[in-house]
């Protein structure tokens, strides 16, 4: 079946490695094609558009936490549902046509990248200008003009744009893994024949007050049902009111949850489901 992938480009970000894993999952892969799009935000609004099939966007870093422009773009756009996550290793290099590190003036990447090696760079580059990029291969354009320059990409981009590789494994903690999420749009009638893992949704409240966040957290210690992850952002209404962003490890079509739910819209303002799915470790290492 023909589908397409978008991601965060240009090619040879982990992003993509991310999306030929999930191709790598697919029955029918033969007429897939990846498009690469400039930010997160572009390749999320793309699919909710309906001009893309399915969206790779990292979620998570095991160091970093957070890549908070997928939650909030996600918020912010209605019809998107998440039907996997992928786990990869992520582990960085740094490119450039500098001789050494002696060279270097100023170093390129994400800012998920860039935060991901911060002890290596305060150790071996601590009086470098650090830019960051929408992507790790964006920053890779600046170093055929640049010789100075270095870029925090990975040994995959290196090969594809044929850049020397100057230190490697530079990130701070060898098990450096980022989640992923496939996101496609919401499809009314999408039956599971598989019990999925996780289910995530995020709601706003209709007040700030004292234990406001208490009684939605009962709702599912009550049942027993584990949360994995608990993330507030700010509703960029006003200082101090914040958006609450759940995973839970149960399936949102299980009858447990699906009370826990109708319990939970009664204490919230705005209620958002983003749907039920199983995680993959790809590449075999243990995040
Ligand atoms: O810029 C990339 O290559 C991305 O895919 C975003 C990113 C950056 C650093 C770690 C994981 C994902």
């Amino acid at each position: 079946m023909a589908m397409s992938i978008a991601h965060l480009g240009p090619t040879g970000t982990y992003a993509e490695q991310a999306a030929l894993a999930y191709l790598n999952q697919l029955k029918d892969a033969e007429q897939t094609i990846l498009c690469p799009y400039p930010s997160i935000a572009q390749t999320l609004k793309t699919v909710a558009r309906g001009k893309a099939d399915v969206a790779v966007v990292p979620v998570e870093n095991s160091i970093e936490g957070s890549v908070t422009i997928t939650l909030d773009t996600l918020w912010q756009l209605e019809q998107l549902q998440i039907q996997l996550a992928l786990v990869l290793p992520i582990t960085h290099a740094l490119l450039s046509h500098a001789v050494n590190l002696d060279a270097i003036v100023t170093v390129y990447s994400h800012p998920q990248a860039l935060a991901q090696c911060q002890g290596w760079l305060e150790q071996f580059l601590p009086n470098v200008e650090l830019i960051p990029t929408n992507s790790t291969t964006e920053a890779l354009q600046h170093l055929d003009q640049e010789s100075r320059s270095g870029a925090i990409s990975s040994l995959r981009a290196a090969q594809i744009y044929n850049l020397p590789i100057l230190a490697h494994a530079i990130n701070d903690y060898p098990d450096n893994c980022t989640r992923f999420w496939v996101v496609s749009q919401r499809s009314v009638n999408r039956v599971s024949s598989v019990e999925n893992t996780h289910t995530s949704l995020a709601f706003s409240l209709p007040a700030n007050v004292p234990g406001a966040l208490v009684k939605p957290l009962q709702i599912f210690a009550e049942r027993g049902i584990n949360l994995s992850r608990i993330e507030s952002r700010p509703t960029k209404r006003s200082l101090g009111e914040y958006l609450f962003f759940l995973d839970l490890e149960a399936d949102a079509n299980s009858t447990l949850v699906q009370s826990a739910i109708a319990e939970l819209a009664t204490y919230t303002e705005i209620l958002k489901l983003f749907g039920s799915y199983n995680v993959i470790q790809t590449q075999e290492r243990e995040c």
